[in-house]
């Protein structure tokens, strides 16, 4: 299965594997957000597994039982995906879902209920890289043939899920909402710890010390590059990924400065203070 190109929805490129235009307005227009739900939001290759790991073992209680049997995308499945949608719609009970869309194409219940929002954001330019190999290595989006190719894709918003820089202005727009967290890859890095337990107080969750151990155990980069559930090696079967490729490739911040070249560099602070100048510097941890 090759794929060179994208499926458009509203404007926005999405990977041709898994995601139908018809689909997503149902979604967009018809999903119901109960207030029970925590969805888990992010731009593609910010640490979304990751944080989802983490939550499934807030909810497990540093049990690795489920995160060991269960595939993650049917742990938290993505709402703007065939296969998450229609597993979520008629799931009864608190639901863990997790979706990369902009705000203007998520379900619009999410904006009357009570859902708990954890929003991870990390450093575009690692985003970036990351997406580079991930993609490079798929056969479910268009495939980039170069670091620079993927480059100017990114810069220009022609990547799956559109531009970074639209999508975190849009999302940062619910920013001081009650249910809205905003983590980032960053702070998860230098500190696991204190955001787990972060989170868990948003979540209204309370775990004990060694319940907490065993989660951090569970969801470090060296568990889940060797856990099948989640380390996407399950889609070598559909030849979705390369036998070669996991999802966990470096798992560290700053990878970008062994990638970018200082053109690249210089052009990408210029881009992003083009874009962002506007919301507060603190938003941003690794600037
Ligand atoms: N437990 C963990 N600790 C640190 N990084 C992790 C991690 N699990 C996944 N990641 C990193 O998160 C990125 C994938 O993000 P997503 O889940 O949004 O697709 C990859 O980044 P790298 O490619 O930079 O290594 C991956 O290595
Ligand atoms: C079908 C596997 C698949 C599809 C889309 C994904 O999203 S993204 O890489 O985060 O854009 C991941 C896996």
């Amino acid at each position: 299965m090759m794929s060179d190109r994208f499926v458009w929805f509203e404007g926005i490129p999405f990977p041709t594997v898994g995601y139908k235009p018809e689909l997503m307005s149902e979604a967009r227009d018809s999903f119901v957000f109960k207030d029970e739900d925590v969805l888990i939001l992010t731009f593609p290759k910010s640490g979304t597994n990751w944080l989802i790991e983490i939550v499934c073992l807030i909810y497990s209680k540093g049990d690795p039982k489920w995160i060991q049997s269960v595939p993650i995308w049917d742990r938290s499945p993505w709402v703007e995906a065939e296969h998450g949608y229609n597993s979520l719609k008629d799931k009864e009970g608190p639901r863990l879902i997790t979706s990369h869309l902009p705000i203007q194409l998520i379900p619009k219940s999410l904006f009357n209920s009570k859902a708990k929002v954890l929003y991870l954001i990390r450093n575009p330019r690692d985003s970036l890289v990351s997406g580079y190999f991930f993609y490079s290595n798929s056969n479910f989006t268009k495939k980039p043939e170069s670091l620079e190719q993927y480059f100017e894709w990114f810069t220009q918003g022609n990547v799956p899920y559109g531009s970074w820089f639209d999508h975190t202005r849009g999302w940062m727009s619910m920013r001081g909402k009650e249910n809205f967290l905003i983590l980032s890859y960053e702070e998860l890095k230098r500190d696991t710890r204190n955001t787990v337990e972060k989170i868990c107080q948003f979540l209204g969750k309370k775990l004990e010390p060694e319940e907490l151990n065993s989660l951090l155990k569970n969801s470090s980069f060296h568990a889940m590059k060797e856990n099948k559930m989640s380390n996407f090696t399950l889609l070598h079967d559909y030849s979705l990924v390369e036998k070669n490729a996991s999802l966990m490739r470096k798992g560290i911040t700053g990878d970008w400065k062994n990638h970018f070249t200082v053109a690249q560099a210089e052009a990408f602070d210029k881009i992003f203070q083009e874009k962002m100048a506007d919301l507060p510097r603190e938003l941003f941890p690794w600037e």
